[in-house]
């Protein structure tokens, strides 16, 4: 190896950790009160979906999932870079929709030269790319994807996943991808969420108009109401994050309301479910008319029919 690769070597240690969003370790877990309204802490939540898994364990460390011919984007022979495939990101409105999938791991940029620009991991990967693709648009012309192979993995599994790329790309070229350079923020610069709705101004003022109609107002004044548990930037659910998850990888501007929020939201959670006529949360309304929960969006957005949302 030249000696200039060597030091890239050295340099990788004291590169800035990648970025990860909304990391929640196992200690995290252990330090929430069992009950559903937690569920990521809870493991014995009773409406704990069936298609999502706790960490009952701790994840195997680096096992990344085997491309399938329904995930062409995942990396073959354990997630090395070289052997995954390069896929376009398309660049028209909703084209984007399904097109990456939405679970945990490590991806890397492409110029249209076909220069690798980042390697990034993330919790969900659909999200990632459409924050790149709208905040980096000249640099993001096509990625490459590798799974890992768990619904909450720990934070190490990622790194390691991320580490054993850098190393591929850098013992491959001797170069660290700009992306990654220190200094550069090209590619982790996160725009700033939009805070959650309140629909009172507290419990300590007494309301003179009923919730019902509250409700009425803000799914009518605004485009995409999202009715979750927890906030949009830490959902207590799977099901809410599920879906804030798809609206984000979507780029669908939407308000949420956290239904658990009793100070703000007192008696929102019973009360919007006789508006709705709907018993669970989440429950997403776009231009004043309830579209659906967690399912109904989530295969929606499979079957690229989330575009129509965005407009009026
Ligand atoms: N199949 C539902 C799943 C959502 C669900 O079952 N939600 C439950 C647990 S979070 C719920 O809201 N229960 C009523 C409540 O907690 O008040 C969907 O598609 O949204
Ligand atoms: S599944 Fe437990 S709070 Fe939603």
């Amino acid at each position: 190896m030249a000696s200039s690769t060597h030091s890239l070597f050295s340099a990788l240690q004291s590169l800035p950790s990648p970025p990860l969003p909304r990391s929640r370790s196992l200690k995290t877990f252990a330090l929430v009160p069992s009950s559903c309204s937690s569920c990521f802490a809870s493991l014995s939540c009773i409406y704990r979906p069936s298609g999502l898994r706790f960490p009952l364990t701790p994840p195997k460390k680096g096992a990344l999932r085997r491309a399938t011919a329904s995930t062409p984007f995942v990396a073959a022979a354990l997630g090395k870079l070289s052997d995954a495939e390069v896929v376009p990101v398309p660049k028209g409105p909703g084209e984007l929709d399904g097109k990456f999938p939405s679970g945990a791991g490590v991806y890397g940029v492409y110029d249209k030269e076909g220069d690798l620009q980042f390697i990034g991991i993330s919790r969900n990967i659909a999200s990632s790319i459409a924050s790149h693709s709208k905040f980096v648009p000249d640099l993001c012309h096509s990625v490459k994807v590798s799974l890992v192979d768990e619904v909450e993995p720990d934070r190490t599994v990622l790194t390691n996943a991320w580490k054993s790329w850098m190393e591929e790309h850098i013992s491959a070229t001797g170069k660290v991808p700009p992306g990654n350079e220190s200094g550069n923020n090209t590619w982790v610069r996160r725009p700033q969420k939009k805070p959650d709705l309140r629909l009172t101004p507290g419990r300590s003022v007494q309301l003179t108009v009923p919730l019902e109609q509250l409700i009425d107002r803000l799914v009518k004044e605004k485009k995409v109401v999202a009715f979750i548990k927890g906030s949009r930037s830490a959902p207590l659910c799977g099901f809410s994050q599920r879906v804030i998850g798809i609206l984000e990888a979507h780029g669908i501007d939407y308000e949420s309301v956290d239904v658990l929020d009793e100070e703000y939201n007192n008696g929102l959670r019973e009360a919007l479910k006789s508006y709705s006529n709907w018993p669970t949360f989440p429950q997403v309304f776009a231009n004043g008319e309830l579209v659906g929960g967690c399912d109904i969006i989530s295969s929606m957005a499979e079957a690229g029919e989330l575009a129509p949302l965005l407009q009026k």
